[in-house]
Parts: C-alpha cells; structure tokens; sequence
C-alpha cells in the first residue's frame, strides 16, 4: 500500500483559509447529452455494488452485453430534452446550491469552505477531498444531498469517501449526515414549494409524492429506505393539514426486470385519471435538485401518461433547487453536525499562534 505523499511540513497556510469544509455529495450526471457520454456514466454508475446487488459473474455480461449496447442512445436522447444552455440540470442545481449555501454561511460569520462533489463523474469525490486537503481544510462534514438514506445513495457515497481516505497517510477529521429525511426545516421547505404553487392554482385533488424506486427485496433486507420516504410524506401532509387519503406515496424509475417499491408512479397516475380524477400535483421530495427522474420521467412522461389516460390538469411542483428555505435547512442541518468544530475563525492557524503566545505569557507570569 502507498499512500499519497504528503507536504513535508503545513505551516504557513493563509490565516484566511477555513480548515472545515462542507462537501455537498450529489449522484452525478453526464458530461453531455450523448450516447458516448452516457455510457461512460452508465457504466460507473452501474457498476457500482451498492446500485446493483446481484453477483458481478451474472451482472457483469447483463451490462456490458446488453444495458451499455442499447441503453446509453435511448437515454442521451432524454437528457437532450431536458438539458440546458449551462449544462446538466443536476450539475448547475447542485453546483449553485454549494455556493448559495457558502454565501448564507459567510453571511452569518461561520467560516466554512463549501464545495458540492458527484459520485459518479465529475468533480468525484476523490477530487474534491485532495483539493480541500490541498487547502489546509482538515475537518469534512460529507452532507449527501439525499434527504432519505439508501444503501444505493448514501452509503455509496460515503464508500467513495471511505476510499479515498484509504490512500491518505494524514487524514482529515470526517463526518458524515446520514438522513434529513425529517428535519424540520427541510419539511417546511417542501411545504412552502406547495402553499406557493396552491396559492396560484388551488389544491388539487391528489398530491403525488414520488420519490425514487429501489429494488423491493432491500427493504426486506433492512434498508430504511422505505421508512424514511413515508416519514417525510406523512410529516409533510401533516404540515399541510392535507388529509391522509389526499397524499399519495409512489416510486419511480424502476429499472430491471425484478420488483420494486410500489405502487409504481406511472401506473397510479393513469389509474388515477381512469378513476375521474382530474387534477394532480406531483412532487419528488427525495430529489433535491431537478434532474431527468424529475424533469423528464415525471414532467413529460408521466403527464403525458395521465393526460392520455383521461387526467385535465397536471401540475407539476417544482424540487428545492436554489429555494431560500432549502438553502436555510442545509445550513442548519450542517451547522447541528459541526458542533465542537470551529468555524468562526478561532482555529485559524495565525489565530492558533497568537493563542499559545498568550498562554505562554501567562504561564511565564504567574
Ligand atoms: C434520490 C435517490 C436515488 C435512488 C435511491 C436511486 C436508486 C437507483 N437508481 C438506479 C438507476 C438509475 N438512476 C438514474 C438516474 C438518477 N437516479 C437518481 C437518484 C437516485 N437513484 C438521480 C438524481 C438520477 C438523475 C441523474 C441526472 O443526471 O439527472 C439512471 C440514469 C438515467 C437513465 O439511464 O435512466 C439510472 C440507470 C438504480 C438501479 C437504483 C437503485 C438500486
Ligand atoms: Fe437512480
Ligand atoms: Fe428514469
């Protein structure tokens, strides 16, 4: 095992480095909307053992005979629909949130360096972590931008951490936010997303809550995935005084051939529609940045499945983004995590010096 070099010595950073950093851990995306970029994404992603729990001698001819022949054109041309003049909807939803969130910060005193990372593709974690080490920064709070902790999400996010800690002789102190899934101003954040778009349109007769799908055998396995996407739905209905059988929880984006969480999104819609319901305001509260699940699977396809199947209205309820509210919950979600580490300056390495100058002055008084 070798472990990267380190600089011979620290000293003479600037006093005006933070040394603790926030990292912002995103899924990823691709780089373009292209089929080759997509399987270059693809095949990362899918390769991943927390995403795709089945033996690697049965997976491994599944991905590269199959998924990665016929998948990567089919899914470029979704996020060509969806893509924008500064790129990646995730990437420029997560990129400003990272910033947004420094500028709160700095605005209330706290010196805290902010920087958001992918796990798959770029910046990746790995980058990300060397770049801050690079800056003196030596205490990390990994903040995964999953409200609801997954294996499949989170934890993969923190193996990537866990990795490059691996190859580090000298290593930052780390921490990890497993799940927000019910703070309480991150509900509040998701509530007033939905006051805002009913005091412009009403209520409608159903609020969809769908979040992302998961193979159906990980909750038996005990992953609290589940759970913890019901926990926020019933918080949020409460928040809302919306009644119980007016808030439905489904799971999109089912992917393969075995079961997933139901009820499936797609299918309930159309069945909603078929039942005479003519308005529905959907929501993704797991995602916290609009990306293709939200944008494309939700806002296109799914309207388009409930308008066909005899559904009039569609609304669909826009994620957290760059929404005041968000930015003032991942603050406080991250500074109830910081307790006990310094971020107001005192632990600058010239403030350190000064310190025991004083220290020492009094002990060679006394
Ligand atoms: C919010 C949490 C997410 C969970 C849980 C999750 C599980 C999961 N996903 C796949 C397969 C795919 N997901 C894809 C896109 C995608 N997934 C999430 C989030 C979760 N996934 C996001 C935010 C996105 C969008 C990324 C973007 O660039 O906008 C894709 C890629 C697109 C496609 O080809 O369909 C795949 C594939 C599995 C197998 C899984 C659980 C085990
Ligand atoms: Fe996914
Ligand atoms: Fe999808």
């Amino acid at each position: 095992m070798r472990f990267a070099p380190e600089p011979a010595h620290s000293h003479g950073q600037s006093p005006a480095t933070p040394r603790t950093a926030i990292v912002l851990c995103n899924l990823g995306t691709p780089d373009a909307p292209t089929a080759p970029a997509l399987r270059k994404y693809l095949a990362e992603f899918l390769s991943d053992k927390r995403v795709v729990e089945i033996p690697r001698f049965v997976w491994w001819p599944i991905l590269h005979g199959i998924i990665l022949r016929t998948r990567p054109a089919k899914s470029a041309a979704k996020y060509a629909s969806i893509w924008t003049p500064e790129g990646s909807p995730l990437r420029v939803w997560t990129d400003k949130q990272a910033k947004l969130l420094a500028g709160y910060l700095g605005q209330r005193g706290q010196r805290v360096t902010v920087r958001h990372a992918m796990r798959y593709g770029s910046p990746s974690i790995a980058s990300v972590l060397d770049e801050l080490k690079g800056m003196g920064v030596n205490r990390m709070l990994i903040l995964p931008l999953y409200p609801q902790y997954c294996a499949a999400t989170t934890a993969s996010v923190f193996d990537a951490v866990y990795a490059w800690a691996a190859t580090q002789r000298s290593l930052p102190e780390l921490r990890f936010v497993n799940r927000y899934h019910d703070d309480a101003l991150y509900i509040e954040a998701l509530a007033r997303r939905v006051i805002e778009h009913s005091q412009t349109h009403g209520r409608p007769e159903k609020l969809v809550l769908s979040f992302h799908g998961v193979p159906k055998r990980t909750l038996a396995l005990g992953d609290p995935y589940h759970c913890e996407c019901q926990k926020t739905a019933r918080l949020l209905a409460e928040r809302l005084s919306y009644k119980p059988e007016q808030v439905l929880v489904t799971f999109q984006s089912r992917f393969g051939k075995a079961e997933w969480l139901q009820p499936y999104t797609e299918p309930t819609l159309v069945k909603l529609a078929k039942q005479g319901v003519k308005r529905v305001d959907v929501m993704c509260p797991g995602f916290t940045s609009d990306c293709l699940e939200t944008l494309e699977e939700i806002n296109q396809e799914a309207r388009a499945a409930y308008t066909k199947a005899g559904g009039a209205e569609f609304h669909y309820i826009p994620c957290l983004n760059d929404q005041h509210e968000w930015i003032a919950a991942m603050s406080s979600i991250a500074m109830r995590h910081l307790q006990g580490w310094p971020t107001t300056g005192a632990d600058d390495p010239a403030a350190l010096a000064a310190e025991r100058e004083r220290a020492l002055a009094m002990g060679a008084r006394a």
